[in-house]
Parts: C-alpha cells; structure tokens; sequence
C-alpha cells in the first residue's frame, strides 16, 4: 500500500488517519490508535461492559456449556483425530437444522404465493450447502490409518442414521418411507420424520403454486400421493417450456425454477463431496451401517428431486416457440433420471 496522506503526523496522536490506495486502486481508510500499535495491545474501552454476573451474556445465550460439553470420544486411549470427527459431524447437524427452518418456510411462503421471500430463504439455504460441502476438505485431512486408528468403536453407527439428512431429503421431494424404520429406537425423530413424509415437498408446492397462476399442471400431479417420491412427468415439460420460452412474463416462476435447479445441483455436489471424501478414507470397505460403502452412496447421485427442471434444458433452442415439443431427449433414452445427475468429473 502506498501512503498517501495524513501519514505523516506526529506518532503520539491518539489516533491518525491513513489514506492509501493499494495496487488494485482500493481506497482504505485507516484509523490508527498509537498505543495499539507501540504495545501490540489494544486497550480496554471505558464502555465495554465488564461485569456479567448477573445478565444475559455470549456464553448463556448461546448455551455453550452444553454445546461445548457435547463432544465425547469414544476410543480409549482417546484418538487424537476423533474430535475431528465428532465436531464435523455436529457442525453439519447445526447447518442441517437451519436448513430445514428455512426450506420448512420456503414451502409454507410458496403455498401462500409469497415466491420472493421464498427465493430468499432458498438463497440462504444455498449458502449454507456451499459451506458444508465446502466443509469435506476439513474431514479430508483424516487419513485412512487415522481413521481405522477410532472407526471399530463406531460400531453400527452410520450418518445413514442422520434424521435431519433424511428430512432434508424429504422436504425436498426424496421421499422413501424405508427410511422411517432406521428410527424405531428414536420415536421423537422418527415422528418429526413421518410427518415430512406426509407432507407436500417444496416441489409439490411449486407445482400448486403454478397453477394457481394459470399454468396447466396436470391435474394428477396436483392430486398425488406426496408421500411416495415424484417421478419424472412428461406432460410437466409443457408447463415448464411456456416458462422458460417467456421467461419475461414469468420472471417470479422462471426464477424459481432456477433457484431450484441450484438446491438440486448444489445437494448432489455434497453428496459427491462425501463419496469421494468416504472413498479416499475407506476405499471400497463396507459402511458401519451395514451398506456396500462407495457404491451405495454413488447410487444416490442418481437420485433427482426436479427432473423436469433439468431435462427441460434439452429441448431449449435460441428463440421463443423453438423449443421442440413433447418427447425430446428424455423419450429418447428415458433413465427416469437425468444420467449420472451429478454433473461431476469421474462419474
Ligand atoms: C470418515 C468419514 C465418513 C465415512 C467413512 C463415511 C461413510 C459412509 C458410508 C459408508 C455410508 C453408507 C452407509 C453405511 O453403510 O454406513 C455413509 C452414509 C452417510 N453419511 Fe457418511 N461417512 C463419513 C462422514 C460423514 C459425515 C461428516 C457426514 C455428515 C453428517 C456423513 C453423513 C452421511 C449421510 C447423511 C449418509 C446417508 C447417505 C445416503 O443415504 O445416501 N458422513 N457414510
Ligand atoms: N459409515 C462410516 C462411519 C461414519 O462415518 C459415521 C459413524 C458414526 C456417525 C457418523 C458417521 N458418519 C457418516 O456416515 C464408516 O463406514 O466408516
């Protein structure tokens, strides 16, 4: 950074002003406390509030004794890796929670034709699932020997067994009522989990959503059991290409279409992400909740939660009414999902 002004002041000002313009012309503005930068200490100042016995404070309100106390390896001899493991998991159990708040308000702003203050509980969600997928390269540091140093004493315990994951999923439209029995011993969470199932996904609500604003949404989709999985709907396609061939007229919806194909892109990245995380860990070993391992979690990258929203993209041509019609790729070789969806190199 090159000083341009003001540096020059006497150096037992209390405090001077630094205008500078670092190499990409940035113009920052300084202010320098000289006894900070003499003692490499800052002071205390006289309105910081010091006594807290009694009231609220960082550490009550956030009830880290408990959150701090919740971490209990399981090795004896304690691994020195396993608080690695414990705190990734816990972490992404937080984030799930929020995830879940919002993507709960999403569906109930969408049902009540809110969809811009939707899109924004959607945005934050997809922060958030950059962060956790973003988050692997932390778990990736454990090495193989590190891990099978711990993995016997995890017994049968599988993020399989994750609740949250599961309402993630369900909330989203991957419904599959297998998932519930892995949640016989847990009644509270498998009650939290059976009435997700029975409810609308975010994407059953969208389609609601649309055809109270006059798009034609076959009458079947609106009328489906939600507690089974959607699966892919061809007469669907119409609806989306009067969408995206007028994206104009229908921004909101157009919009929204987008914002869902980056919950779905963003999801199957995380669930790359720990695939390939699992595979440089355990290679092809057997998973602890009693699964192949890789080749279970490869399965689930062929899992779609919008499908019309990606095979739509196929038939879009430059120019409105040129988008072909009914039957485009999907009918031609019809996966009942979009290929291997993850999009990702080495798949
Ligand atoms: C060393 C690290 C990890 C290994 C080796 C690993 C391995 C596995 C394996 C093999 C499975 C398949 C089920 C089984 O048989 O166990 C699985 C499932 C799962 N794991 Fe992990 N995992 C790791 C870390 C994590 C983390 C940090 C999370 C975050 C919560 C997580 C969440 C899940 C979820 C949600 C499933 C179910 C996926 C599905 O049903 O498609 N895993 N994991
Ligand atoms: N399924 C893993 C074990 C595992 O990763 C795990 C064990 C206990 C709690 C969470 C876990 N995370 C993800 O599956 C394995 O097979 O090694």
């Amino acid at each position: 950074m090159q000083p341009l002004n003001g540096a020059g002041r006497e150096r037992n000002d209390v405090a001077y002003l630094i205008l500078s313009v670092d190499n990409c012309n940035t113009l920052a503005v300084m202010t320098h406390d000289d006894s900070t930068a003499e003692n490499n200490e800052r002071d205390l100042e006289d309105g910081i509030h010091t006594d807290l016995r009694s009231t609220m404070t960082y550490g009550s309100y956030l009830h880290l004794d408990r959150l701090l106390d919740a971490q209990h390896p399981v090795s004896d001899p304690v691994h020195h890796d396993e608080l690695l493991f414990i705190i990734q998991h816990q972490t992404t159990e937080l984030w799930f929670k929020l995830v879940i708040h919002e993507l709960v308000d999403a569906r109930r702003l969408i049902a009540d034709d809110q969809l811009p203050l939707a899109l924004k509980r959607i945005a934050r969600v997809k922060h958030i699932q950059k962060t956790l997928t973003e988050q692997w390269s932390v778990l990736a540091t454990l090495t193989p020997s590190e891990y099978v140093g711990f993995r016997d004493e995890l017994g049968k315990s599988s993020g399989f067994q994750s609740w949250q994951y599961r309402a993630v999923e369900f909330l989203l439209g991957n419904k599959n009522a297998g998932m519930l029995q892995v949640f016989d011993g847990e009644p509270e969470a498998r009650a939290q989990l059976e009435k997700y199932l029975n409810e609308p996904s975010v994407y059953d609500e969208f389609l609601r959503a649309l055809a109270r604003r006059g798009l034609p949404v076959p009458q079947r989709l609106l009328d489906r059991d939600v507690s089974v999985a959607h699966t892919f709907d061809e007469e669907l396609l119409d609806t989306f290409r009067i969408i995206y061939e007028n994206p104009e007229k229908y921004w909101q919806e157009y919009e929204s279409c987008e914002e869902l194909v980056d919950l779905e892109e963003n999801f199957q990245f995380w669930r790359y992400r720990h695939m390939r995380t699992v595979l440089r860990i355990i290679g092809m070993k057997r998973g602890t909740g009693g699964s192949s391992g890789v080749g279970f979690l490869q399965k689930a990258l062929d899992l779609t939660f919008f499908p019309e929203l990606f095979d739509i993209r196929t038939g879009i041509d430059n120019g409105p009414g040129t988008a072909t019609g009914p039957g485009t790729a999907r009918a031609k070789n019809s996966t009942g999902g979009h290929g291997s969806a993850s999009g990702c190199p080495g798949l």
